[in-house]
């Protein structure tokens, strides 16, 4: 039994992949290298690099390295690129799943594991948002990932593909042993780059918008360790492997909080205030978006371990002091 982990060379696939070697789980990481890092595959855990769209590389792959399991990361990731970019995000994130999708019926797998995105939903209006809320997503990058759970759902119905996909909210953090952490180039994610400005990267931090309709005026989001994101992972594995249904499951705290908060605890854990210059909104981000995130307890039993900002931002901090000293 080996575990397909496409993006494994990616900021959240590569916690994927050391958690599964952790376990003892053999590992075969599928991953073009746009945004991910060789270094980021430990040594000992096979890479191909190539393209999920590669379906005569996915056909020859699962058999050949005895694949019971997809956990598809691979994607393109950034909200903003995606309203710039329409056709590029549809094309790499949702022709490249309908590939996978295919020669994973095709081998009649029983678990497919997709890595879908709290932007499938449109604003939550401040209340938590709960997974069968609408969902009307607001980008391009969104909407491609709706399509991808909507191919798994119709072709689990026509074939029988037993699936989890999970709805990640904002994802941040690093292993807390170091190990791992997040690399993009030209980083986006506000918590990245608020690190980078920490360690002397950046100048400083731009916040998109300070009018909107939320307590302090920034956007709320509710961000989840990678360390308590990737357990859910593994629950949801053993969950399939165990014969259970198909699911969607939001991944988040329930708890939100503002830019202006985050930007905050990033200075409180480097010891010093990061400059911060107020900006326009961003094209399409959505004022506040947080989980509901009672399902995923109740079904795979999920606890965070990690459910702290201070602590994620430390975890992040540590990881990007690291790479600034290398
Ligand atoms: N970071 C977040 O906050 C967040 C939130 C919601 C969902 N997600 C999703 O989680 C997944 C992983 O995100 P990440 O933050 O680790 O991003 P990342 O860019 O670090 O990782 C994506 C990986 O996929 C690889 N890749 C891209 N297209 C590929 C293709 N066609 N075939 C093979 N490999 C390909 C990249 O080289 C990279 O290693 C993505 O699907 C993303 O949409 C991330
Ligand atoms: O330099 C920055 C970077 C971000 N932000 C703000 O911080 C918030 C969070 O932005 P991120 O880019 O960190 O994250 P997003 O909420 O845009 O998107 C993330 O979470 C989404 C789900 O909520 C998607 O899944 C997506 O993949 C993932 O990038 C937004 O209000 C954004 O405007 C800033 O003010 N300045």
């Amino acid at each position: 039994m080996t575990v397909l982990v496409t993006g494994g060379a990616g900021y959240i696939g590569s916690h994927m992949v050391l958690a599964l070697r952790d376990r003892g789980e053999d590992v075969v990481v599928l991953d073009t290298l746009a945004t991910g890092r060789r270094e980021a595959v430990p040594g000992d855990v096979p890479l191909v690099v190539g393209d999920v769209a590669d379906r005569a590389l996915v056909r020859d792959l699962i058999p050949r390295r005895g694949v019971d399991a997809i956990v598809h990361f691979a994607g393109s990731t950034v909200v903003p690129d995606s309203v710039a970019n329409p056709l590029a995000y549809y094309a790499n994130n949702t022709i490249g799943s309908h590939a996978l999708i295919s020669e994973a019926v095709a081998a009649g797998l029983g678990a497919f594991i997709f890595s879908s995105t709290a932007a499938v939903y449109g604003s939550g209006e401040g209340r938590p948002v709960a997974e069968d809320a609408p969902t009307l997503p607001e980008s391009p990058y969104g909407a491609s990932k709706l399509m991808t759970e909507t191919m798994l759902r119709d072709a689990d119905a026509a074939h029988g593909l037993p699936h989890v996909c999970l709805r990640y909210f904002n994802v941040a953090g690093a292993d807390p042993a170091g190990r791992a952490g997040q690399s993009t180039p030209r980083a986006t994610h506000l918590i990245k780059v608020a690190c980078e400005a920490a360690t002397g990267q950046r100048a400083g931090i731009t916040v998109f918008g300070t009018d909107y309709p939320t307590p302090d005026g920034t956007c709320v989001r509710d961000y989840i360790h990678v360390s308590d994101l990737i357990d859910a992972h593994l629950a949801a594995l053993d969950h399939l492997r165990g014969g259970g249904g198909s699911q969607t499951l939001n991944c988040g705290y329930g708890r939100g909080h503002s830019v202006r908060e985050v930007v905050t605890a990033v200075g409180r854990a480097a010891g010093q205030p990061i400059a911060v210059t107020e900006g326009p909104r961003r094209p399409g981000d959505m004022a506040s978006l947080v989980a509901d995130a009672g399902r995923i307890r109740d079904v795979l039993g999920w606890r965070p371990r990690h459910d702290d900002l201070d602590e994620i931002v430390r975890h992040a901090l540590a990881w990007e002091r690291r790479r600034a000293a290398a």
